[in-house]
C-alpha cells in the first residue's frame, strides 16, 4: 500500500508501504495513485515528497507479479501523472531506488538522496529494458553515453555518483525524508516545466550519434553472446536520442513488449528467484537455514598457495577477515606473497578502495593457525597429502575451529575421519579464479554439523559468493554433472565430429567457450591426472577392444593419447587446437589434429558420420541434465534452483537460459526423455544416456513446472 498524511502543514507526504523492498505492486500503485489524486486536490499541500518506508525508497517493478495477468493502475500513467502534477515532487531516496523505483523518482521534479543510497535500472539482469520511461528519461537527463552505460550494464550507482551524473538534486547525511521536506518547503510554488524530464532534449554528443551507437551496438552483441536484452536497451535509447518523448515512449513498448513474453526474460528472472533459495538450504536429514546458526569468524586461514589458495585468500582479505597464509614451500610462499599482494592492490584499484594488505599474514609453519576460527585447505587434489593436513590441523586448531576443504571432488568424509571432531568439517569449494568466480559449493559430509554448514554458508555470504549447500559424492554437484557432458564431447569425436564443430555448437548455444577450448585453457593434462587415478587412463591399451572400454562401460582414450604426445593444451601450444607457441592464445583449428582423429577412428574401426549441432547439443546437454536428475534423486541437491546456480555461477551456462533444469523444464520434460531414451537405443553402452527415473515419473506426473518440481520430488520419495 501508499500512505497518506501532511506534514509540515502544506507538504504532502506519500510513504510506499510493502515490506521488504516496497516493490511496486498493484496495491502499492493504487495507493500512490490515490495519494497523488488526495494531494493534488488539497488546496493546503504546496508540494508532495514521495517516500518508502523502513530506510528504503523502492526496489522496482514487484517481479513476483510479472507472470501474472496486470491488475491496478499501471506505471506509465502514473509516472506521468507525478511528472503532470502541478505541484513539485520530491522523491525522498533511501536505501534503493532500482528499476521502476527509480523511474519513478524520474517523474519526479526533484530528488534528495541518502550518502548510502544506490540507484540504477538495473531490468537488463532480469532480460528486460527500463520501459516505464527510465529508457527516454534517463538520457535526456544525464545525457547518452552516461545513460547507456547505466541501462546496459544495470549497475547501481552510490548517490555520490549519482549527485556527479546529475541524477539526484542533492545528497544527505541525516534524515532523508526531513531533508526532503524542508527542500520540498523552498521549491514550493516554483514553475515546473524546467524540471519535468520527458520535455528535455537529449544533451548532444561530442562527435556523430550513429557512430556511437554504431560502436556501442558492436560491443554490447559482442559481450551479450546471445542475450537479447542489452541489444533492445542500446534500441530503447537510440530512440531517446533521435525521437521525440512520445514516440520514443512508444518505441520502448514495443522493445518491452518483445523481451517480457521472451524466454530469457523468464530464465533470468527464475535465477534471481533461485539465488535467494538457494541461501535457504535444507538436508535431506532435516538441518535448515533457519534452525542453525552459524559459529562467529573472526580469523581465517588457508593451507596451500597455489592458483586457488591465492584466490581464496584474496577473496577473504577482501571481504574484511584477517587471513593467515601457510605455504610450506619457501620459493612457493615468496612468489605468492608478491602474487597476492599485486591482486589486492589491482581489485583494489578497480574498487576505488585501499588494498586491505594489513589483513593478510604469511608462514610457512602450520602452528601459526592455532589461533584461526576457520581453516581452509587449498593444496594439490592428493587424498593422502590432504588427510595429512586434516590430521595436523586437528593437532594444532583450537578444538571448535571449523576445518574446511577446497576439494573439487574428494570425499570429505574421508577427511573428516582425520580429525578430533569431524561434524566441524565441510568441503568449501571455489572455482578458480576464486577472487573473482562467484559460486561456492558447500559440501556437508554425513557428519558434518548443521552450525559447521551454516558458518561456511555465510562466510561465503560475506565472500559475496552464492554458495550452494551440497551433499558429498564424488565430484559434487557440479564436476559430477560435468562428467557425463565431457564423455558425449569425446564420443561425437569419435563418431566424426570435430572440436570446432562441437565448440561452435555449444558457443552458439551461449556457452563463452566450447568444451574443447576451455580443456585446452585449463591443460588437458589436469582431467589426464585424474583419470590416472580413478584408474581410467592406462599405458599400453591403445588398440583392441579394451582400449574403449573401462569398468564395464564406453571409454574414449582420446584426451590421454594427446597427453601421450605432450599435447596438454596452450600451455605447450597445442591440444585440440594449435596456439603457434606454447602459451599462445588463439585457437586455430589443426590439421595434425584431424588426421589424428581419422586414423583414430580407422583404428578402431569406427565409421565416421555427419553431426550436426543439434545432436552435439542434445548429447552434451541432455546428458548432463540427465545427471542432474540423478543428483536431486539422490539428495545431493536440494532442489534444482541449486543445480541452476551451481552451472550459471560456476560453469559458464548462460544466464539467460536459466540453468540446466530450468532449460530441461523449458524444451519440455518429455522432449528431453524421448531424445534420452533415443540416444540411448543407439549407444547401449553409455548409461548416462539412460533416462533417469526421477526424470520418467516426473513426465509421468504431468512434467510440473520447475517451481514446483522440490514439492513433486519429495511426494515422489514420500510414494516409495
Ligand atoms: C513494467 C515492468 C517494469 C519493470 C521495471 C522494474 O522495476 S523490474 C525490477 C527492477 N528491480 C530490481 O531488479 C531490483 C531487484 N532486487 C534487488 O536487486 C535486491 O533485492 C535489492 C533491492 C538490492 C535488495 O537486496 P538485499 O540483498 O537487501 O535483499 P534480497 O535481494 O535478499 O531481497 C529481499 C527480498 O525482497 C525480494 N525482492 C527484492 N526485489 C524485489 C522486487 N523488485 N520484486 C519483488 N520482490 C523483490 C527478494 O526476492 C527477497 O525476498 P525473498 O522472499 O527472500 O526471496
Amino acid at each position: 500500500m501508499a500512505q497518506y498524511s501532511r506534514i509540515s502543514g502544506s507538504v504532502g507526504l506519500i510513504t510506499l508501504k510493502s515490506l521488504p523492498v516496497n516493490a511496486l505492486g498493484a496495491v502499492v500503485r493504487q495507493g500512490i495513485v490515490d495519494s497523488l489524486k488526495t494531494a493534488l486536490q488539497d488546496p493546503k499541500v504546496t508540494s508532495v515528497v514521495i517516500c518508502g518506508q523502513n530506510g528504503v525508497f523502492c526496489g522496482g517493478a514487484d517481479i513476483k507479479e510479472f507472470g501474472d495477468s496486470e491488475s491496478g493502475p499501471p506505471l506509465i500513467p502514473m509516472i506521468h501523472a507525478i511528472e503532470a502534477g502541478n505541484k513539485p515532487m520530491v522523491a525522498a531516496i533511501e536505501g534503493f531506488a532500482l528499476g521502476g523505483g527509480l523511474e519513478l523518482a524520474l517523474g519526479c521534479h526533484y530528488r534528495i538522496a541518502h550518502s548510502k543510497a544506490r540507484l540504477g535500472l538495473p531490468e537488463v539482469t532480469l532480460g528486460l529494458l527500463p520501459a516505464a520511461g527510465g529508457s527516454q528519461r534517463l538520457p535526456r537527463l544525464i545525457g547518452v553515453p552516461a545513460a547507456l552505460d547505466l541501462i546496459i550494464t544495470g549497475r547501481h550507482v552510490t548517490a555520490a555518483e549519482a549527485l556527479q551524473l546529475g541524477i539526484v538534486d542533492q545528497v544527505t547525511d541525516h534524515h532523508t525524508v526531513d531533508a526532503a521536506v524542508k527542500f520540498a518547503l523552498s521549491v514550493a510554488g516554483r514553475p515546473l516545466d524546467a524540471r519535468r524530464i520527458s520535455s528535455y532534449s537529449c544533451p548532444p554528443v561530442s562527435g556523430d550519434l550513429d557512430a556511437l551507437f554504431e560502436e556501442v551496438m558492436r560491443k554490447v552483441r559482442r559481450g551479450a553472446r546471445g542475450a537479447i536484452a542489452p541489444v533492445a536497451c542500446v534500441q530503447a535509447v537510440r530512440a531517446a536520442a533521435t525521437l521525440p518523448y512520445a514516440r520514443g515512449m512508444e518505441r520502448e513498448r514495443e522493445l518491452m513488449a518483445t523481451l517480457f513474453t521472451s524466454g530469457q526474460a523468464r530464465a533470468l528472472q527464475y535465477s534471481f528467484f533461485a539465488q535467494r533459495a538457494v541461501s535457504r538450504w535444507s538436508t535431506p536429514s532435516g538441518a535448515r537455514w533457519d534452525a542453525s546458526a552459524p559459529k562467529p569468524v573472526r580469523k581465517v586461514a588457508v593451507i596451500g598457495l597455489g592458483t586457488m589458495g591465492r584466490g581464496i585468500a584474496v577473496a577473504l582479505a577482501q571481504a574484511g577477515f584477517p587471513v593467515v597464509s601457510v605455504e610450506t614451500q619457501e620459493k612457493q610462499l615468496t612468489e605468492a606473497k608478491r602474487a597476492v599482494s599485486q591482486m589486492l592492490e589491482r581489485g583494489a584499484k578497480r574498487r576505488g578502495v585501499a588494498a586491505p594488505l594489513d589483513k593478510m599474514s604469511y608462514s610457512s609453519n602450520i602452528q601459526a593457525v592455532a589461533d584461526v576460527d576457520l581453516v581452509i585447505e587449498a593444496v594439490f587434489e592428493d587424498m593422502g597429502l590432504k588427510k595429512k593436513i586434516f590430521q595436523q590441523l586437528s593437532a594444532v586448531c583450537k578444538p571448535d575451529a571449523l576445518l574446511c576443504t577446497n576439494t573439487s571432488s574428494l570425499d570429505v568424509d574421508q577427511l573428516a575421519s582425520q580429525t578430533r571432531n569431524p561434524e566441524l568439517v565441510v568441503g568449501m569449494h571455489f572455482f578458480a579464479p576464486a577472487h573473482v568466480m562467484k559460486l561456492l559449493e558447500v559440501v556437508y559430509g554425513p557428519r558434518s554439523s548443521p552450525q559447521a554448514l551454516a558458518t561456511a554458508m555465510q562466510l561465503g555470504k560475506k565472500m559475496g559468493k552464492v554458495s550452494v549447500a551440497v551433499g558429498n559424492c564424488p565430484g559434487f554437484v557440479g564436476n559430477r554433472m560435468l562428467k557425463a557432458y565431457v564423455e558425449q564431447a569425446f564420443f561425437l569425436l569419435e563418431e566424426g565430429a570435430t572440436p570446432e564443430l562441437v565448440d561452435s555448437a555449444l558457443e552458439e548455444f551461449g556457452f563463452s567457450m566450447g568444451f574443447f577450448k576451455v580443456s585446452d585453457l585449463s591443460g588437458l593434462d589436469v582431467g589426464w591426472k585424474v583419470r590416472k587415478e580413478d584408474g581410467l587412463a592406462l599405458p599400453g591399451v591403445s588398440t583392441g577392444p579394451s582400449a574403449r572400454i573401462r569398468q564395464g562401460r564406453r571409454y574414449s582414450p582420446l584426451g590421454d593419447l594427446l597427453c601421450q604426445r605432450g599435447r596438454f593444451g596452450q600451455k605447450t601450444g597445442s591440444g585440440w587446437y594449435q596456439y603457434g607457441k606454447p602459451g599462445g592464445r588463439v585457437a586455430t583449428p589443426d590439421p595434425w589434429l584431424h588426421s589424428f582423429l581419422e586414423e583414430y577412428r580407422a583404428q578402431h574401426g569406427l565409421v565416421p558420420r555427419r553431426i550436426d549441432p543439434q545432436e552435439v547439443l542434445e548429447r552434451c546437454l541432455y546428458a548432463l541434465i540427465n545427471e542432474g536428475f540423478r543428483i536431486l534423486e539422490d539428495g545431493i541437491a536440494a532442489g534444482p534452483e541449486d543445480i541452476d546456480c551451481i552451472y550459471v555461477f560456476g560453469y559458464g551456462w548462460p544466464h539467460y537460459r536459466g540453468g540446466p533444469m530450468f532449460y530441461a523444464a523449458m524444451v519440455g520434460l518429455p522432449k528431453v526423455l524421448e531424445r534420452l531414451e533415443h540416444y540411448y537405443r543407439a549407444h547401449p553402452d553409455v548409461p548416462d544416456l539412460q533416462p533417469c527415473s526421477l526424470l520418467r515419473r516426473l513426465v509421468a506426473s504431468g512434467s510440473p513446472p520447475v517451481q514446483k518440481w522440490k514439492e513433486a520430488i519429495k511426494k515422489l520419495h514420500s510414494q516409495l
